[in-house]
């Protein structure tokens, strides 16, 4: 096995005689790499993207093979970088100076001032001249010191890598993000989560131990510590039930990890199971701040209202509040420990709509001086004619006492009573017996993420087997691992982020703010005055849905058929989800469209044998809850269509107030994810359309299926000609 380039790693559309001739100038070969693992070498090792020369260490000569020649430039500067000897990061010298001992040494042009300094320092210009606050004070490390392993996730904007780091031997993960043509907009928000991580150093939120940003590559990897699990996955394993002590361990470690954050000026704003990863050691880490933002307590600022993976948004941002805290990640965390302790997601809802339907029924409606006080732009809309009577303590009653007050805190409808998170970890739930267990003490699971990696590899090499035989039609299916899990809809940020993606627009994941490092200080992001939500946020004819991750692919069939989809995951993982359905993520498998909805209610009934606090009756509670649903749904229904048609009347008025939060003016009408106006004016017809509409995609993704596995089929046969002894384990 060659070494590979990781700028073409990953890429779609490899080609590869391409790849041949870059295997073949790639002498630049590090240690020889074991039989499945592959050297991470970036265009960059071992020569600058002017090739120019380096100087390299003595260490470094090991493994270089090429001879290096001075071009003997006239403007040189000697660059000194002490190499990296512990897992941190190396904290850059402000004048990028000399350093005695273990050295290595390069030649370079360097520009004045702090930027010409980090490009000194080995960091590309692109990244500098947008995100030179975000790397201030650390050295980039080098991409020839890691080891490629697996690839172990895929993110809406990332790839993830299993690594080893070769000066220290440790395992990390590393993630990669890509940059379309190094737009600044999508490197300005990577900046903001790397501004993030570093802000945060606590042993309940993932470390971000450095960072890779090959010179002349677009892409940019964050060196993370290596978890080899998440709370969806494990929740997802069969047969799995947590116990109190379990629970509360997690708990305690989430909202102890979440107090960090919030005492550093960050909202998370993505809690879910999948964003909480587990080491083997039973840690729990948050991890995923793509869509954190600072804030400041004390200074209002507007923020994103598009936010938050849909079953774990709290009311107050469905209702489109732009001015919000903590209390919303406290409300994901509330349901979070809800659906620990139910053995499913408490409020699964497919579109806003119905989310807003869903957290009213079990949690009531706002009191009518929230209303009034709140002012939130969607209240004209989602106000009910009759409130919503509180039902939390009846529907979960089986839940031991001191669970209920806590939830029924974190569950609170209006954002104030949520309490914080420190608060939260003074409750009785904590201090009751039992306890919460020692994370030592928890179970020892199987490393999913290289399973699902191998698992993966596998499928792909059996179709590329079964391509190459003139199967290519035919799908080979492993059995579904049985699994209660069941996807969310995600942040439809990111949704819009990937919609925005296809229309060759910036990709930030939360388009309406705009990363600014000045701001930083704990003021906050803020509305970019173009690219407020509304204003270019998508409108559609019909229903956001919800089954997670289904790739590039079928959001496009979804833009066509227009159709809002969201990709993501609940605390039942999209990567559970996608085994259940035979996919790898990112892909748009028949099977999981067509099966979307009837997967969904099968995890449903299987989920109640697999409950424990079910087997005890909340199962009883949850089809009360359900049976009263559909009439509800319909009264509710027609109150939104009376409120609708008024506020459109009002659309003058309405607008000129909420452009200034970001929402829309009568030009810039206000777009929901959700339909507002079902087409034939009641829910259940509503949910009619979404069938019919998911039909006419999976109809669409079946034709477009069948063409690719052609094409693919073909060029597999035209690869395995070209290069026979290939075993087409090219890299992650
Ligand atoms: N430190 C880590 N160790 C192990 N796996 C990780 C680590 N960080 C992320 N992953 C895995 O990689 C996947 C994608 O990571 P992440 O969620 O950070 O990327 P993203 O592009 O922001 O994704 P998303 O679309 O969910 O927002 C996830 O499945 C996660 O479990």
């Amino acid at each position: 096995m060659g070494c590979i380039n990781s700028k073409e790693g990953d890429t779609a559309g490899y080609n590869g005689n391409q790849r041949e001739k870059r295997l073949r100038k790639s002498s630049r070969r590090l240690v020889a790499p074991s039989r499945r693992e592959e050297v991470l070498v970036e265009a960059d090792s071992g020569r600058g993207n002017d090739g120019r020369e380096r100087l390299i260490s003595k260490s470094q000569e090991n493994v270089l093979s090429t001879p290096l020649s001075s071009d003997g430039e006239k403007e040189k500067k000697l660059v000194i970088e002490k190499p990296i000897t512990s897992s941190h990061q190396r904290h850059a010298t402000s004048d990028v100076g000399v350093n005695r001992g273990e050295q290595s040494l390069r030649i370079l042009n360097v520009p004045n001032g702090i930027e010409g300094q980090q490009i000194a320092a080995g960091w590309p210009s692109w990244l500098t001249a947008v995100a030179g606050e975000a790397i201030k004070g650390w050295l980039p490390r080098r991409a020839d010191s890691f080891e490629k392993l697996d690839k172990i996730g895929q993110g809406t904007y990332s790839s993830v890598y299993k690594a080893r780091d070769l000066e220290t031997g440790k395992i990390v993960a590393l993630k990669k993000v890509r940059f379309a043509n190094m737009d600044p907009e999508s490197v300005r928000f990577m900046a903001r989560e790397i501004h993030i991580l570093r802000r945060l150093d606590h042993p309940n939120v993932v470390k971000l131990e450095g960072l890779i940003a090959p010179r002349m590559s677009s892409s940019l990897y964050l060196v993370l510590e290596y978890m080899d699990h998440d709370l969806a996955g494990l929740a997802s394993i069969p047969g799995q039930k947590f116990t109190e002590p379990q629970i509360k361990c997690f708990m305690q470690q989430l909202l102890r990890g979440l107090e960090h954050c919030h005492s550093r000026g960050v909202l998370h704003r993505d809690i879910k199971g999948s964003n909480l990863l587990i080491d083997t050691n039973g840690i729990l880490r948050i991890a995923d701040f793509g869509l954190a933002t600072f804030f400041h307590p004390d200074r209002k600022q507007p923020l994103t209202s598009r936010v938050v993976t849909l079953w774990y948004r709290p009311p107050e941002l469905l209702l489109g509040a732009t001015e919000y805290g903590v209390a919303v990640d406290l409300w994901s965390t509330g349901c979070i420990l809800a659906e620990l302790l139910a053995g499913r997601p408490i409020m699964p809802g497919r579109t806003e709509v119905e989310q807003l339907h869903k957290i009213f029924k079990l949690c009531g409606s706002p009191s009518e001086e929230y209303w009034r006080k709140s002012r939130l732009p969607h209240a004209t809309i989602f106000k009910p004619q009759h409130p919503y009577k509180r039902c939390l303590a009846e529907v979960f009653k089986e839940f031991p006492s001191p669970a209920l007050a806590l939830l029924d805190v974190l569950l609170a409808i209006e954002p104030e009573h949520r309490g914080t998170a420190a608060s939260a970890l003074q409750t009785k739930f904590f201090t009751t017996i039992p306890v919460a267990c020692d994370p030592s003490s928890l179970p020892k699971y199987p490393p999913s993420k290289e399973l699902d990696a191998k698992l993966r590899e596998e499928e792909a090499r059996r179709q590329r087997a079964a391509a190459i035989k003139g199967r290519g039609h035919e799908s080979i299916r492993r059995e579904p691992r049985d699994s209660k899990a069941v996807p969310a809809p995600d942040a439809n940020a990111e949704l819009q982020a990937s919609l925005q993606k296809r229309q060759a627009l910036p990709n930030p994941k939360s388009s309406s703010e705009i990363y600014n490092p000045e701001e930083d200080t704990g003021s906050g992001s803020s509305i970019h005055p173009s690219r407020g939500t509304a204003q270019n946020g998508y409108s559609h004819s019909g229903p956001l849905i919800h089954p997670g991750a289904f790739g590039s692919s079928w959001t496009k069939k979804v833009k066509e058929d227009e159709i809002q989809m969201a990709p993501g995951q609940a605390l039942g993982s999209t990567r559970a989800y996608m085994q259940r359905l035979h996919v790898p993520k990112g892909g748009s498998d028949l099977s999981t469209l067509s099966g979307l909805v009837a997967a969904r209610s099968k995890n449903d009934r299987e989920s109640s044998t697999h409950s424990h606090w079910q087997e005890q009756g909340l199962s009883n509670s949850y089809s009360q809850l359900d049976s009263a649903e559909t009439s509800e749904k319909q009264e509710w229904t027609h109150h939104l269509l009376d409120r609708q048609s008024s506020s459109h009347k009002k659309g003058d008025k309405m607008g000129g107030k909420e452009s200034t939060t970001g929402y829309g003016s009568k030009k810039h009408r206000i777009h929901y994810s959700g339909p507002l106006m079902p087409p034939g004016g009641n829910f259940d017809e509503m949910l009619k359309e979404h069938e019919k509409q998911i039909q006419q995609a999976v109809r669409k993704a079946q034709v477009d299926k069948a063409k690719s596995k052609k094409n693919y089929s073909e060029k597999a046969q035209f690869e395995a000609l070209l290069f026979p002894g290939r075993n087409g384990n090219s890299g992650v």
